[in-house]
């Protein structure tokens, strides 16, 4: 399996096409609108999440709700275009004509300074376009398929808050993935204490405010991937690995831990690695589960925990910190006219999205994927052939 996406943040449409679904699998229009209306959620956004109201529109691949085998196309459709025609027209224009409204000031913390060193646009806006985490829509749209096909299996992804600004989610870790699932859909910072929900709340108006923004971290939570997952024969197939760097290609997304993560560094081994055990229901099992779920590349059969961290905006509404235009070479403060001040919650449904789309393709790869139905047969036989083994 294997996606691309395409489209501006303020162009006409964000498009992705998936590759690998396997055919006749169910696909609805409401599992993939679902997930995109997850990701429009959350405290801290700015005014762009009021004008778009994100629905997909499959362009390919589906007939009659059942995959075909063949690509997948699906279309968002930026409401906010309408706003933006005479600049993000593909006609051509003027060079110095002023309605392309030229962006020579670089933000710092954003991709437009060594996007225009890189592609020698001397107008950021053909940076920031794209290096917007707009584009995210459409990754979850195909994170959105990834997760269906994994539901069909009986493998279900959650992702939520742990942190904003310092301030942590109470733990969680008895929690039922059900349970899980609610705290991501109904609380407005995705936690489930209201006292600390009401906490974050404050800090990122506090942030908003202040024209400031804030970081934090968000965690994944997987149940009923069997183990033996992924690889460890090369550096290219260990699933970890590849989760990992999908995460830290989330815009914004800065690190990944795994289960305890770096805390394992200041502990013995015999107080980190999970011990093994078998019963006659389960098969093998682990005892704890503080690796998250991943060793020597390859899922265990526990539930996978990995979290990633997310950087402030760097956008800064009344904050501005110091560049130079490159027009000019002068020194300047910039000042926006909108941002989010955080999406760390909205955040949490794009991750919990790429990691599906990783786990769905590991699968693929695996087990024979033309044919859905064979492969839900091909996955329950493997799973009762690890129980006894
Ligand atoms: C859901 C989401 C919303 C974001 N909103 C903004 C925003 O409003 N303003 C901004 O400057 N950055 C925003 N970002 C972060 C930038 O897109 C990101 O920092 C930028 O692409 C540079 O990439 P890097 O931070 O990964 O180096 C957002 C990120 C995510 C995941
Ligand atoms: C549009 C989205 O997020 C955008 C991500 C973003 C950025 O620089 O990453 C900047 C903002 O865009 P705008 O300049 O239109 O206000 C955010 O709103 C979205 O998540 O759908």
């Amino acid at each position: 399996m294997r996606y691309l996406t395409a489209g501006e943040s303020h162009g006409k449409q964000l498009t992705t096409i998936i590759e690998g679904i396997p055919a006749r699998m169910p696909l609805l229009k409401e599992d993939i609108n679902e997930s995109l209306l997850r990701r429009q959620k959350g405290h801290g956004r700015g005014k762009r999440m009021q004008i778009e109201k994100d629905l997909v529109d499959i362009t390919g691949g589906v007939r009659h709700g059942y995959t075909l085998g063949s690509p997948i196309s699906l279309v968002v459709h930026n409401d906010d275009f309408k706003h933006w025609i005479d600049i993000m027209g593909e006609d051509p224009i003027e060079e110095d004509a002023k309605i392309r409204r030229v962006i020579t000031r670089p933000r710092p913390g954003h991709a437009d300074l060594n996007g225009a060193l890189k592609y020698g646009h001397r107008d950021i806006r053909n940076i920031l376009e794209r290096s917007s985490a707009r584009e995210t829509t459409v990754r979850v749209a195909a994170g959105a398929v990834a997760k269906t096909l994994l539901k069909h299996l009986g493998i279900e992804v959650s992702g939520y808050v742990k942190e904003i600004a310092g301030i942590r989610a109470a733990e969680i870790d008895s929690l039922t993935i059900e349970d899980r699932k609610t705290i991501s859909e109904d609380s407005p910072v995705r936690v489930l204490d209201q006292n600390v929900e009401q906490q974050m709340m404050d800090a990122i108006d506090e942030a908003k405010k202040e024209g400031d923004s804030i970081g934090g971290v968000v965690e994944v939570y997987v149940e009923g991937m069997p183990a033996g997952v992924g690889s460890y024969v090369h550096y290219d197939r260990k699933l970890d690995s590849r989760i990992a760097g999908s995460v830290v290609s989330i815009n914004a997304f800065k690190g990944v831990e795994f289960g305890i993560g770096f805390e394992a560094a200041e502990m013995n081994g015999s107080n980190v690695h999970d011990e093994i055990a078998w019963n006659e229901e389960k098969g093998y099992y682990r005892t704890s589960n503080r690796l998250g779920g991943f060793e020597g590349g390859m899922t265990t059969g526990m539930p996978i925990v990995v979290k990633g961290v997310m950087k402030p905006i760097p956008t800064l509404m009344k904050k501005p910190l110091q560049s130079v235009d490159i027009e000019t070479k002068e020194p300047f403060k910039a000042t926006v006219e909108r941002s989010d001040a955080c999406a760390v919650p909205a955040a949490s449904v794009v991750m919990e999205h790429v990691v599906a789309f990783e786990l769905a393709k590991a699968i693929t790869e695996q087990f024979p994927s033309d044919q859905f139905p064979k492969l839900k047969k091909v996955i329950d036989e493997y799973r009762e052939e690890i129980r006894c083994f």
